[in-house]
């Protein structure tokens, strides 16, 4: 596992003319997690963004170390390839991994263009791909959602083995997480 690190400091953020929270800190190591919770609308998905570069902060900073991918409710996965095709892009890209596509219980629908997989397929799909990218840092918006049952412990599963191996994770999420180094930041405590 590549090295990383991940801190904020201070992290304010507006969407529009609100202030949507201010005053998030927080320094994640190597094997540790984070869990953002609060409700809708709170501002946990727009953290998220901030942290992986895709929204500037109305204050603060973010320090990180490693590269980071990110799931949310955008699979980056081309929707009018099939979806074998539409990783093989990304492994051109990333380099040649594990055989993610049978981990995820996704070997069957290699063929399936993208836009015709289910929400769940394509969650599965979205978590594929972040296999496939190993990077040491995963931003998790709500991964959960959308998966069925055994999908939803693969998921855990896949978590808690990023730690256990020195990857860190932030994770978005109303469902319960049990990982050894959890913390957990109520977002509604920073609510501005
Ligand atoms: N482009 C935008 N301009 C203005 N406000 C926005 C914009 N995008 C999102 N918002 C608002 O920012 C707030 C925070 O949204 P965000 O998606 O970060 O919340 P969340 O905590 O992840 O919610 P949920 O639990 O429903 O996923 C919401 O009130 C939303 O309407």
């Amino acid at each position: 596992m590549q090295e990383c690190r991940l801190a904020a400091r201070d992290l304010a953020c507006r969407r529009g003319e609100r202030i949507l929270f201010a005053g998030v800190s927080f320094a994640l190591e190597p094997g540790e997690a984070l869990q953002l919770v609060g409700p809708n609308g709170i501002g946990k998905s727009s953290l998220i963004r901030i942290v992986a570069g895709l929204m500037q902060a109305f204050g603060g900073a973010v320090e990180r170390t490693g590269a980071c991918g990110l799931v949310d409710e955008r699979p980056a996965l081309d929707p009018l390839l099939p979806l074998g095709e539409a990783l093989a892009f990304w492994r051109r890209i990333d380099g040649p991994t594990d055989n993610e596509l049978a981990r995820l219980g996704l070997s069957d629908l290699a063929d399936v263009p993208v836009r015709y997989l289910s929400t769940g397929q394509k969650k599965r799909a979205a978590l594929a791909r972040l296999l496939g990218q190993d990077a040491p840092v995963w931003l998790l918006d709500e991964p959960l959602n959308g998966l069925d049952r055994s999908a939803a412990a693969l998921a855990r599963e896949l978590v808690a083995e990023h730690c256990a191996a020195g990857g860190i994770c932030v994770i978005a999420s109303h469902q319960e997480f049990a990982l050894p180094a959890l913390r957990r930041i109520d977002m509604a405590e920073h609510a501005a």
